[in-house]
């Protein structure tokens, strides 16, 4: 039976600013988006049959119709049901290793491998525009998964803009084991307590997020400025997830003062990353933020901003 083993990166958002509300239901969005090296492993194996198994090591994550990476199998099935009767059902396994429900884009990553998998196993022979296209289907960070790197996106965060990919900084991810954020809740609470700062016209929209194009956030990045993009971090979802809960809040700043180039939270969180420019500096954080707070369920991770999106490691 025919194998794949991906690699599905996590994501770290640098920047993430709220324009508007959409008739859909989301949000308009400017954000910046990077893949960090901290991965999951994915496997695809065609398994004869002709259903869809999923399997995972972590006790958190669905096994039903609710995963990403079977809802990703299951839009694959609809959209070409010649292929699946042709080749059959597959077992996907999920090595988790990017913390659940903390804002890296855990399930949207395993999604996005699963797409291109599947793509692979079938010979679809399916273009990456035309994967992030059906990975829209999925869910609002999807597309991104499937290219990764560094990239500007808008719309409601499936428009991407790839710029100059930024690989040379190292980064501590900070999160509480027993904390998950909900991404619905905390753009409902957002647009409760912030919407009247909204943009509900096409032309301010587009005003702003052609700033931010020609921002100095670009710039800094295209310098590979390590200093000025830490100072430039920013994400309006701080605004109702650190109050709401305090905890996170003062993780962000023991992280602050332990130092590095700058400190954030990521997506609807709740991990606060800090971007540095060394392994030994990322570590001497970690140890810092350790002795700060002695939680046991506080979890670190040093890793690395990455340039890639899925890889494909095997092929059996
Ligand atoms: C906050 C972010 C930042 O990158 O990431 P995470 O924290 O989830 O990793 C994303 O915007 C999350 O993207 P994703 O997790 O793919 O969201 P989706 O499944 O599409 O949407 C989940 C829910 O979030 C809200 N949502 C999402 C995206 C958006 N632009 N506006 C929204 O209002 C909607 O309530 C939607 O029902
Ligand atoms: N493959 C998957 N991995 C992780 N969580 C998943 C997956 N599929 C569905 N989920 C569900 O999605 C929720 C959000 O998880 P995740 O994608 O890790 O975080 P975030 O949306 O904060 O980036 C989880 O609580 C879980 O119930």
């Amino acid at each position: 039976m025919r194998t794949y083993q991906l690699i599905a990166p996590a994501k770290i958002n640098l920047y993430l600013e709220i324009i508007g509300d959409r008739p859909d239901g989301y949000h308009e969005l400017v954000m910046i988006l990077q893949s960090i090296i901290l991965s999951d492993r994915i496997e695809i194996r065609s398994n004869g049959t002709q259903a869809i198994n999923l399997h995972c090591n972590h006790p958190l994550v669905p096994l039903d119709q609710t995963n990403i990476a079977y809802h990703a199998a299951q839009l694959m099935v609809d959209q070409f049901p010649e292929r699946f009767a042709n080749y059959g059902g597959v077992d996907i396994t999920i090595d988790k290793q990017i913390p659940v429900a903390a804002g890296l884009a855990g399930g949207s990553t395993d999604g996005a491998a699963v797409l291109l998998g599947l793509n692979l196993l079938w010979e679809l022979g399916l273009t990456i525009p035309q994967l992030q296209q059906l990975g829209e289907k999925l869910g609002s960070d999807v597309p991104f998964c499937v290219r990764g790197g560094t990239a500007i996106a808008t719309g409601r965060g499936e428009k991407l803009d790839p710029i100059q990919d930024l690989d040379n900084l190292w980064v501590v991810l900070a999160k509480y084991n027993n904390l998950a954020v909900s991404t619905p809740w905390a753009y409902q609470t957002y647009k409760q307590q912030f919407g009247h700062t909204y943009i509900n016209d096409i032309a301010g929209i587009q005003s702003r997020t052609s700033q931010l194009h020609s921002g100095s956030f670009v710039q800094a990045i295209s310098d590979k400025d390590g200093k000025k993009i830490g100072e430039l971090l920013q994400n309006d979802l701080e605004k109702v997830v650190l109050p709401e809960y305090p905890q996170v809040a003062q993780l962000k700043e023991v992280l602050k003062q332990a130092g590095g180039l700058g400190t954030m939270m990521s997506g609807s969180g709740p991990t606060v990353f800090t971007l540095c420019q060394s392994q030994t500096e990322a570590e001497t954080i970690k140890k810092t933020a350790r002795q700060k707070i002695e939680d046991p369920s506080l979890e670190f991770w040093v890793t690395q901003l990455s340039s890639s999106g899925i890889s494909i490691i095997s092929e059996q």
